[in-house]
């Protein structure tokens, strides 16, 4: 049974950049869909909101929100959730682990539009370093997060969020050399680095 996928979102990596990024280190096609209409189109999505990703196949098509359901959804699919229990709970712990990273960085990247105080900006960049300590910590010795051969979504999700932080400010992650060997790794891989090399 075959499937195809078009992935919904605004003209910005944003919240589906996590999802373009688990295509690309599946090496999976799909089909980026820029939303330009949105108050129209957002009557007809499952919450209001993007990114949706809609996967179509010959049972039908479906509708699915919310980025870590879609990112844990492709995870799954594309066997990035871990190969046995250890990989799939160690994947998991990094991934929330890094949610709660990312989340914090949004008002810092988004600073400008999001209004951000300099004092919650200052306070980010001054607590980094113990949250960058703890990231490397859970990598341990390991190559990947997953503490298996290949790559979980956990890496994947991992990158986006150290690919914004080197955009941002590359000297961040300048003690950081297991995270940024971990970064060069996944972009080494060829199908991401085709993507990297065209993405907008
Ligand atoms: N928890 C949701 C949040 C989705 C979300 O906040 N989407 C924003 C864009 S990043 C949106 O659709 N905003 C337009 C709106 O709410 O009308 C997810 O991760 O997908």
């Amino acid at each position: 049974m075959s499937t195809s996928y078009e992935l919904l979102y605004f003209p910005l990596r944003g919240r589906a950049e996590p999802i373009r990024l688990m295509f690309a280190t599946a090496n999976v096609d799909f089909t980026n869909t820029p939303i330009t209409n949105w108050p129209e189109l957002k009557p007809k999505t499952p919450l209001g909101q993007l990114p949706v990703l809609v996967e179509r196949s010959d049972s039908g098509e479906r509708q699915i929100a919310q980025s870590m359901a879609i990112v844990r959804h492709l995870a799954r699919v594309f066997d990035l959730a871990g190969k046995d229990e250890a990989e799939k709970t160690n994947a998991d712990v990094a991934a929330e682990t890094i949610n709660d990273w990312r989340s914090k960085f949004a008002p810092v990247q988004f600073a400008a539009f999001m209004h951000t105080d300099q004092a919650v900006i200052d306070k980010y960049w001054a607590d980094l370093p113990a949250t960058l300590r703890t990231a490397e910590g859970l990598l341990g010795s390991c190559t990947w997060f997953g503490g298996g051969e290949s790559p979980t979504y956990a890496d994947v999700l991992a990158f986006d969020t150290l690919d914004n932080h080197l955009s941002t400010k590359p000297e961040s992650l300048a003690d950081f050399p297991k995270l940024r060997a971990l970064h060069d790794r996944l972009r080494a891989l060829p199908s991401v680095a085709g993507y990297l090399e065209k993405r907008a």
